[in-house]
């Protein structure tokens, strides 16, 4: 069986098991590779329809992602394609992105992160972990939901209340352009204008679920607004002047933990040997949990305890200074840059793979909080 991935992919040896594997570029795929091809394994950056498609024998498409959006889903049940995602894979790594983000957004503004309100818009994988940690910290959090709240009840706001009452709202939908939910510019020009005085807008869902355009207005206008972004409309082409305008402005890399990454990969095997009704081989190894190790002293300030213990992790200002240098030069210089920065990106792993000694039951209920077991 031929098998054709995305270079990007970690741990595909798995897949030789079964078959011939070839790495190509995602970007660069194209119908002529994948005319004697039956199993296609990409990202988010290749899409996959019918122009992809149209010749090919393939019969099995895997996207070591969370979203969905690249894959023209009418058309592969159409094909009778067997297409599989990775629910949840990375949602760890967005979480902690967001945590990041506003540690240190509160830095620089001098904000109470305990005295704000969270509006978090979309609760599934990403959302609804985020959810439990901010009030697991003992913060207030609004919950937008629509289709969950359709579909469940439950406590959710709708997006006016998000926009009238929270000082933060970080995005986590789907981008989908169709139906009563539809996500494209879910934040635009109106929402923009109603946020709340010292508003922060965090988006590491899709670019277009806000209308980069208006965005862009609403920080040239309103000095009192922070952006944190880490997708952007019309990837890998970024509009520099709104990269500009943000706090942190990342290259779509929110979840890119390596955890998160090889979960992507074990889950997109697990389906294609189901799929096949081929027995896995010995699973993907993962790295050892709880390699890092922290002692906290025992009366360090709340506050100064979540800063040190996320950022022994992850701190998106690196991230955010690696964005900014592949700014420079023309227009093709940053696209490819874009890619770059994402092909390259440096080991990261998750806060729950800390292991932190310390005393205190304040200290431990926050630890708990952010996923770090005793
Ligand atoms: N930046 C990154 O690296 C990165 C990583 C992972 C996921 N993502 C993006 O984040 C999105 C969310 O990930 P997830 O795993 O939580 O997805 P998910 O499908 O588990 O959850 C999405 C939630 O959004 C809700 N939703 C849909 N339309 C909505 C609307 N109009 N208003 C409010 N809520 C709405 C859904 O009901 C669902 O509960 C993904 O689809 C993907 O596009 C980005
Ligand atoms: O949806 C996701 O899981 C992520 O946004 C996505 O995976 C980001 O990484 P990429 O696939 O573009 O490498």
């Amino acid at each position: 069986m031929q098998i054709l991935a995305d270079e990007n992919i970690p741990m595909l040896e798995v897949f030789e098991r079964h078959g011939q594997l070839h790495r190509v570029a995602g970007r660069s795929l194209n119908p002529e590779m994948l005319k004697d091809v039956e199993v296609l394994l990409v990202r988010s950056v290749t899409q996959v329809d019918k122009t992809l498609l149209a010749n090919s024998k393939v019969k099995f498409v895997g996207t070591c992602t969370i979203g969905t959006d690249h894959l023209d889903l009418e058309y592969l049940a159409e094909r009778k394609v067997g297409w599989f995602s990775a629910p949840g894979c990375n949602a760890r790594g967005v979480v902690d992105y967001v945590i990041s983000g506003l540690l240190t957004l509160a830095e620089r503004t001098g904000a109470d992160l305990t005295q704000r309100c969270y509006g978090v818009v979309g609760a599934g994988q990403v959302g609804d972990r985020l959810v439990q940690v901010l009030r697991g910290l003992g913060w207030q959090v609004l919950v937008c939901d629509p289709p969950r709240e359709q579909r469940e009840g439950g406590d959710y706001v709708d997006l006016k209340s998000i926009i009238e009452n929270c000082d933060v709202i970080s995005l986590h939908t789907p981008l989908t352009t169709v139906g009563e939910h539809s996500t494209r510019h879910l934040i635009g020009e109106e929402q923009l204008a109603a946020l709340r005085p010292g508003s922060w807008l965090i988006n590491a869902s899709r670019g277009a679920v806000v209308d980069n355009q208006a965005l862009k207005t609403a920080l040239k206008e309103r000095s009192d607004l922070r952006a944190i972004l880490d997708v952007w409309e019309g990837e890998p082409q970024v509009d520099v002047e709104l990269a500009q305008l943000c706090d942190i402005a990342t290259a779509h890399i929110a979840g890119y933990s390596l955890d998160g990454k090889i979960r992507g990969t074990e889950q997109i095997y697990q389906a294609f040997c189901q799929y096949f009704g081929l027995k896995p081989e010995a699973g993907i190894e993962f790295p050892p949990q709880r390699l890092l190790s922290l002692q906290l002293a025992e009366h360090i300030p709340l506050m100064e305890a979540l800063r040190v213990v996320c950022r022994a992790v992850y701190d998106s200002r690196g991230d955010d200074a690696r964005f900014r240098l592949s700014l420079s030069g023309d227009a093709v210089e940053r696209r490819a840059a874009f890619d770059l920065v994402r092909k390259n990106y440096p080991v990261r792993r998750e806060i729950p793979d800390l292991k932190v000694t310390v005393e205190g039951s304040e200290l431990q209920q926050m630890l708990g909080a952010l996923g770090i077991k005793a």
